[in-house]
């Protein structure tokens, strides 16, 4: 049972921040759409939790009667299936949680009936190309865990966050990161490891320059699912010119090579968007500006 000294009902919290993180070999596509299963390996770059970051806060008290989530202050719906699957695997890990001064004990089968509220706030643009379900889902998973007294082992916190949305679970890991794509059906294999921590390449500056704030008209998990059903370059991407790309990144990076590593990202970054459009219907997340700004880098 979960019980407290005084008559007063009590509220546990837990405030985390968790950085976004930009891929540099793309991820699109996905072999299994309940678990987050990918059909290729992504390397991504963790930017400073200083600038685009998401901040949330999750609590717990007996007065709470369901599970709740504001997102930038609006009440969200917690009924779809990736929000579900976070808080469930989160639950089935919980352990037991004391508080001495608050007079707090609450033990692992109770966090089945304790519900939690959350809220969370990106000081950046949701939805618009900024991966915000990234920095959302990995600091969702970090809250929860720290909240419930989660041991983290191999990798299962990004196994959980990748519940929530794919590119989620690099965010858990500064500097440079891979998400493995994994082999077997259960996903257990499917995680983020760190190839180089934040110091490894400390005068790389990365600049990230706003061309529109809007919401995105095709949202990531829509894209890549019509990109998956209609796009030939897709899979011959995800088979042969994925797979040469990511040693090629992982030997820039190791190196500090910025000719090389500066190279694949816009090569990866421009085939992604021939994807887009290689799926049927096209799909366009390129504007005027950022077209212009694709060119001005080529030459
Ligand atoms: N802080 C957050 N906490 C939990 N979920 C979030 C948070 N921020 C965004 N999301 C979820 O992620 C969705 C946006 O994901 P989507 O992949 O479409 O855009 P993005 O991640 O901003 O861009 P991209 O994937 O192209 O980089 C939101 O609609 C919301 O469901
Ligand atoms: C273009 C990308 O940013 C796509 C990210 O897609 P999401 O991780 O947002 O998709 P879901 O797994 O469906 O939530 C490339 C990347 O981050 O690797």
């Amino acid at each position: 049972m979960a019980v407290s000294k005084g008559s007063e009902p009590w509220i546990l919290m837990v405030t985390a921040r968790s950085p976004t993180n930009i891929a540099v070999i793309k991820y699109w596509g996905k072999r299994d759409e309940t678990l987050i299963l990918p059909i290729n390996d992504s390397i991504s770059v963790t930017l400073d939790p200083d600038h685009l970051c998401t901040t949330t806060t999750v609590a717990v008290s007996p007065a709470f009667d369901s599970d709740r989530m504001w997102l930038n202050g609006k009440e969200i719906s917690l009924s779809g299936g990736r929000y579900q699957s976070c808080l469930r695997e989160i639950r089935r890990r919980a352990g037991d949680v004391e508080d001495e001064k608050k007079g707090i004990r609450i033990r692992k089968v109770d966090w089945e009936r304790l519900r939690v509220h959350i809220a969370s706030y990106n000081n950046f643009p949701t939805a618009a190309g900024l991966a915000s379900s990234a920095a959302g889902f990995a600091c969702l998973a970090f809250a929860l865990a720290k909240l419930m007294n989660i041991k983290e082992e191999n990798g299962e916190l990004s196994s959980i966050a990748r519940q929530g949305s794919g590119s989620a679970c690099r965010s858990l890991y500064g500097g440079f990161v891979k998400w493995v794509m994994g082999n077997d059906a259960s996903g257990h294999d499917s995680i983020a490891v760190q190839l180089a921590n934040e110091s490894h390449w400390d005068d790389l500056v990365i600049i990230i320059a706003v061309v529109s704030s809007q919401q995105k008209e095709t949202s990531s998990t829509a894209g890549m699912r019509e990109s998956f059903d209609t796009s030939t370059l897709l899979h011959y991407r995800s088979k042969v010119v994925v797979p040469r790309r990511i040693l090629q990144m992982e030997e820039a990076i190791r190196n500090r090579d910025f000719q090389s590593f500066a190279r694949l990202t816009c090569a990866d970054s421009n085939q992604f968007h021939a994807v887009c459009l290689d799926t049927s219907p096209p799909i366009f997340y390129m504007n005027d500006t950022s077209r212009r700004h694709v060119l001005l880098y080529s030459l």
